[in-house]
């Protein structure tokens, strides 16, 4: 073969394989965001490694963040950056929904991550005619689930703006747009809603971000009707966690590093904090707990797609199509994966400890006699 012909040859074949890599490999297991489509949220292309590295070096020490009143006041904003970096990567590699679920045999993760958030609307007793609050709503994955297994109305709140409009974009192609899902850009730390205006609320591993529980709590109490509910899934470590074992501590230092998290609490503080809010406990239950099936199985079996997408970002970023410093979020968010994993495997730490908690009944009259 001519020596032209065999150039001409390699480079078809080449671009064959980019296209194969990127394109078709590259997509979404739900189809949804492709690898070419990667942007960093509201971060313009010639900031995203410099964000980044503004990221890494705040949450590098994770417990300093949240026990200075100063570090602290800033985790939102850094909260605000983390998901400007993985929104999308998230999406490409996981889905809508953006938390983990037990496995289910014979079924499908979609089928499994439906079946989690739909037990949400169980829970809290949800039917037409109420209006429910998704606090930390992400691109609305559980919204649209418990909107459509419900049949009631849900107003989410997310601290991200390029959430927001992702959010916004997917309800209007499901056809659940404004009334049945609304989706607000703010600080669930202090939210933009009257009190007591609804009808039941939940955030599904979304309060895990916050410096301190009690402010998320006080203010979810604050803007549900008397006697109504609110369930929440939870990051916590385990009692089998011990903060004397070097290995666990580096486990949970690498979870709450690379998910921008001010310090992981411990499982039995949740009620407690609940009820220094206000709340009634009704139930309390770690849904990881057998016989529920891993939830980390989905991550491990991933191992081979992220291995494949890291080679797709690196084409990606050569070739300019994607910003510079997407690499380095990836690499990130594949170790981040690997101490989950570890959390997982080890029962020290637990993304599903679920809470189901009411506003009492009385609280109406003792607000009003305090006014
Ligand atoms: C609740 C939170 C997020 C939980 C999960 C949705 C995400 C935690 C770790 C993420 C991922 C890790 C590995 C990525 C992989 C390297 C990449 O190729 C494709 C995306 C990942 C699978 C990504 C997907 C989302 C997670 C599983 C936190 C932030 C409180
Ligand atoms: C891991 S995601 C979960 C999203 C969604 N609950 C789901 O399961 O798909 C956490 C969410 O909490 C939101 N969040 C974190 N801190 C917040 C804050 N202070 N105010 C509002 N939203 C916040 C993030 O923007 C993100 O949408």
């Amino acid at each position: 073969m001519e020596a032209a012909t065999m150039a001409w040859t390699a480079a078809v074949v080449g671009a064959g394989l980019v296209y194969w890599f990127v394109w078709v490999m590259g997509a979404a297991e739900v189809k949804g965001k492709r690898a070419v489509d990667l942007k960093m949220g509201s971060i313009t292309r010639d900031k995203v490694q410099d964000k980044y590295t503004q990221y890494w070096s705040f949450f590098r020490r994770p417990k300093e963040t949240a026990t200075t009143a100063a570090s602290a006041e800033k985790v939102p904003a850094f909260v605000d950056t983390f998901y400007n970096l993985v929104t999308d990567i998230y999406e490409w590699g996981w889905g809508q929904s953006f938390h983990f679920s037990p496995s289910l045999p014979g079924r499908s993760h979609r089928d499994a991550t439906r079946v989690h958030e739909e037990r949400v609307a169980d829970l809290l007793g949800a039917r037409p005619g109420h209006r429910l609050l998704d606090v930390g709503c992400g691109v609305g994955g559980p919204m649209r689930a418990i909107a459509a297994h419900s049949g009631s109305d849900v107003v989410g709140i997310t601290i991200n703006e390029y959430q927001v409009k992702r959010a916004r974009a997917h309800n209007r192609k499901a056809g659940l747009d404004s009334p049945r899902c609304e989706v607000v850009c703010g600080n669930f730390l202090s939210m933009p809603f009257p009190d007591a205006s609804f009808d039941g609320a939940y955030s599904i591993e979304a309060t895990c971000h916050a410096p301190r529980l009690q402010d998320v709590y006080g203010e979810v109490y604050r803007v549900l009707k008397p006697g109504r509910l609110y369930v929440s899934y939870e990051w916590v470590t385990t009692p089998l966690y011990h903060a004397e074992d070097p290995g666990h501590v580096e486990c949970v230092h690498g979870i709450e590093r690379g998910d921008a998290l001010p310090g992981l609490r411990r499982q039995d503080e949740i009620a407690a904090i609940a009820k220094e809010a206000g709340f009634e406990v009704l139930k309390e239950q770690d849904l990881a707990l057998p016989p529920a099936l891993p939830w980390w199985t989905r991550l491990k079996m991933g191992r081979i797609a992220y291995w494949r997408n890291s080679i797709v970002v690196r084409v990606l970023t050569l070739l300019r199509i994607a910003p510079k410093g997407v690499s380095e979020v990836h690499e990130m968010l594949y170790e981040t994966a690997q101490h989950l994993t570890r959390g997982g495997e080890t029962g020290i730490f637990t993304p599903m400890h679920m809470v189901l908690l009411r506003k009492p009944p009385a609280a109406a009259s003792t607000e009003e006699e305090a006014k």
